[in-house]
């Protein structure tokens, strides 16, 4: 049985009595507190959302209603699908992110917010957006490159907004700071039903530089102890 078999063989025991229509039971979203200049960041953030229900798969995000991160929750709560939003205390009140749609769930700072967030995906997406979006993207590159997880990590790409990012990562490859491994842990696509597809079909193919035992001692697990994809 192939690496890829096995692990959607895995998936799909841990599916419970609904019939799934993705290896994903939940993906976690980055994007932007604002809305961005354009429509078609806006639009994308909807489609995104809508092929999240239309595959059945439920949303953890970084909770309220504020830009596009309001957008693809809104979507997924109105497709019916669970929504779950990881908010730090600090940022609650209802004047700093606005009303959240779902289930909230309070954690005392960012750091604990990027673990929660990270601990209940199968699969990470991010949309355009500014620093926080690009920390959250960069950082479970980071933690998949030392093994800590084996979760796709999917950039969608709205209008090429990405471009200059991904050309700097191959730049950095060029220059010998990435290798070509670790380049191909970023799946990208312009459209969400393309992106949602191709993180469908990937296999990791990154070597763990340390034993997943050890990250599962700091607590990086996932909900059900299971293993990371
Ligand atoms: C005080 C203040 C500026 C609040 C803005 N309101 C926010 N409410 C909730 N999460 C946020 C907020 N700003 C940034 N984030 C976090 O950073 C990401 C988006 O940041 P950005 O807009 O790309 O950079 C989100 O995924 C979220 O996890």
């Amino acid at each position: 049985m192939s690496l890829k078999e096995k692990r959607e063989g895995e998936n799909m025991g841990e599916m419970g009595d609904e019939m799934r229509l993705s290896r994903f039971r939940r993906i976690c979203v980055f994007c932007g507190s604002s809305c961005g200049k354009k429509a078609s960041y806006q639009e994308a953030a909807t489609e995104l959302g809508k092929e999240l229900v239309e595959r059945r798969i439920d949303l953890v995000y970084g909770g309220g209603s504020i830009g596009l991160m309001g957008l693809v929750s809104q979507a997924v709560h109105d497709g019916g699908r669970h929504v779950l939003g990881v908010i730090p205390r600090t940022l609650m009140p209802r004047e700093i992110t606005g009303e959240t749609v779902g289930e909230v769930q309070a954690v005392s700072d960012m750091h604990q917010r990027k673990a929660e967030m990270s601990r209940q995906a199968d699969a990470f997406i991010a949309l355009p957006g500014g620093y926080g979006t690009l920390e959250e993207l960069l950082e479970v590159i980071t933690w998949a490159q030392l093994g800590i997880h084996h979760k796709p990590v999917g950039l969608l790409n709205v209008d090429g907004y990405y471009n200059s990012l991904l050309n700097f990562i191959d730049k950095a490859v060029d220059e010998g700071f990435i290798s070509p491994v670790a380049r191909r842990i970023i799946v990208s696509a312009p459209t969400a039903k393309q992106l949602v597809r191709q993180l469908e079909e990937y296999v990791p193919e990154y070597e763990d530089v340390t034993s997943k035992l050890v990250w599962d001692r700091l607590g990086y697990v996932t909900q059900t102890g299971a293993p990371a994809l």
